[in-house]
């Protein structure tokens, strides 16, 4: 048995540390850690030491006998009561103890395509954070097409048929705001020098150069319709799709077309929100754009907006929505009663969550959450997760509710 120090934490027994989930690991300071060990390095999950409030990871890598400290991407949770962590493959399950139902489970990515990808871009030991869904929420939508060809009217149509289900993501852009554009809602107006920082600080999903200027999807700018339970639309250009396509979030990709380069040019000279020279610029890159984004197989569905109201008819056909019913759907995602009390173990795909007794006779004693199938991931959301709950009564009889 030998001794290690975890930065300016009290001394740990690295026989504490072995084989994953030991949880809830109370350090002589107060503050509850959960460890894991993926391959040979262990995570030391927990605490709020640097001021943020936000939960800490510490790895011990075996072989170098040496504690390391990572790069963190993602939102990081804030810290709470208590952690469990169980390893999985490629990444870990933490549990939050005491906190809301949408804040109770994360991952924490530690050998993923995004995390290895991070890893060699950077040069550093990398994990990133990743907030887990419960079920299977609507993959997001990633509408393209050319400057004016109506991505933006027919957008506006759809928040406006269906404002509870759909939620607008709001890039960031290094162009001048527009008359009737506000900060926060149309576009993040931000400076160049700042975006690129923040884009090697990898708060950016995706980025490119358009027209002469840098726009930008920030993984916030995902998050925060994936919280408020809405489905999130992405308004981007075709090099910003083809990166959303090679990333961790699973969408549809729609390329809107023109019906004609006149009608294109026709309703960017009408729309009078450029000048000639912006014009003339974005009709030029217009071209390139429908060509790759006919021939490049990034996209799902194609959509010639001729006549607004067909077009839109058929947008709403390609997302279920033509004879939709708005009581009839509801996001119904679910939610996990975790015990504050509770004892985790794995068998196979299946996370056991067994509540430690507080001696009431009708609770829900165990929960099986099931990560077969997920999906997603940093930078974003993991999607996918299904559980059970299983409450064992003093008659013996055992009630079984599920999800999907
Ligand atoms: N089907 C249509 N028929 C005629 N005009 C249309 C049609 N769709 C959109 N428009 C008009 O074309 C102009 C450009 O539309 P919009 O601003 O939605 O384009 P966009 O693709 O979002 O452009 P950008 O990429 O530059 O933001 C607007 O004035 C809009 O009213
Ligand atoms: N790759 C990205 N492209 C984006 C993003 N936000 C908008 N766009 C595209 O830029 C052009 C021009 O937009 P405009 O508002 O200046 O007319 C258009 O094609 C948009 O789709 C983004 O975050 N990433």
């Amino acid at each position: 048995m030998w001794k290690i120090e975890v930065g300016e934490a009290p001394a740990l027994l690295v026989d504490d540390l072995q084989d994953g989930a030991q949880n809830d690991l109370e350090l002589k300071n107060g503050i509850c850690k959960a460890t894991a060990t993926v391959g040979d390095k262990t995570y030391v999950i927990g605490g709020a030491d640097d001021g943020t409030l936000s939960i800490e990871v510490q790895i011990f890598d075996r072989n170098l006998g040496e504690w390391v400290r990572p790069t963190v991407r993602g939102t990081k949770p804030v810290s709470c009561k208590g952690l469990s962590a169980v390893a999985l493959d490629d990444k870990i399950l933490i549990l939050k103890k005491g906190s809301k139902p949408d804040d109770q489970i994360w991952f924490l990515e530690v050998d993923t395509q995004y995390v290895r990808q991070q890893q060699e871009y950077l040069g550093t030991e990398v994990v990133a954070w990743s907030k887990g869904v419960v079920g299977n929420a609507e993959k997001p939508v990633v509408i393209s097409g050319p400057s004016g060809v109506g991505k933006g009217t027919l957008i506006a149509m759809l928040m406006k048929e269906f404002p509870s289900m759909f939620g607008f993501s709001v890039s960031h852009t290094t162009r001048a705001p527009r008359g009737m554009e506000k900060d926060g809602v149309h576009y993040h107006f931000t400076e160049k020098s700042i975006m690129e920082k923040e884009i090697k600080e990898g708060k950016f999903l995706e980025f490119a150069s358009v027209h002469g200027n840098l726009y930008g999807t920030s993984v916030e700018a995902v998050e925060v319709v994936a919280d408020a339970g809405k489905r999130c639309i992405l308004d981007i250009d075709v090099q910003g799709a083809r990166s959303v396509r090679a990333s961790s979030l699973e969408a549809i990709f729609i390329f809107v077309c023109p019906p004609s380069m006149e009608e294109l040019e026709k309703r960017l000279r009408d729309r009078g929100t450029e000048t000639e020279e912006q014009i003339l610029k974005r009709l030029r890159n217009a071209e390139a754009e429908i060509e790759q984004g006919k021939s490049s197989h990034i996209f799902d569905f194609i959509l010639y907006n001729d006549k607004l109201v067909e077009s839109y008819e058929k947008l709403k056909k390609l997302l279920g929505l033509d004879d939709f019913v708005t009581t009839t759907k509801s996001a119904g995602h679910g939610e996990i009663d975790l015990p504050i009390d509770h004892s985790v173990s794995k068998i196979d795909n299946k996370i056991i969550i067994n509540r430690i007794s507080s001696g009431e006779k009708e609770s829900k004693n165990l929960i099986i959450l099931d990560v077969s199938s997920l999906k997603g991931g940093a930078p974003g959301r993991t999607r996918g997760l299904n559980f059970q709950a299983i409450g064992s009564f003093s008659n013996g009889l055992t009630e079984i509710e599920g999800l999907s």
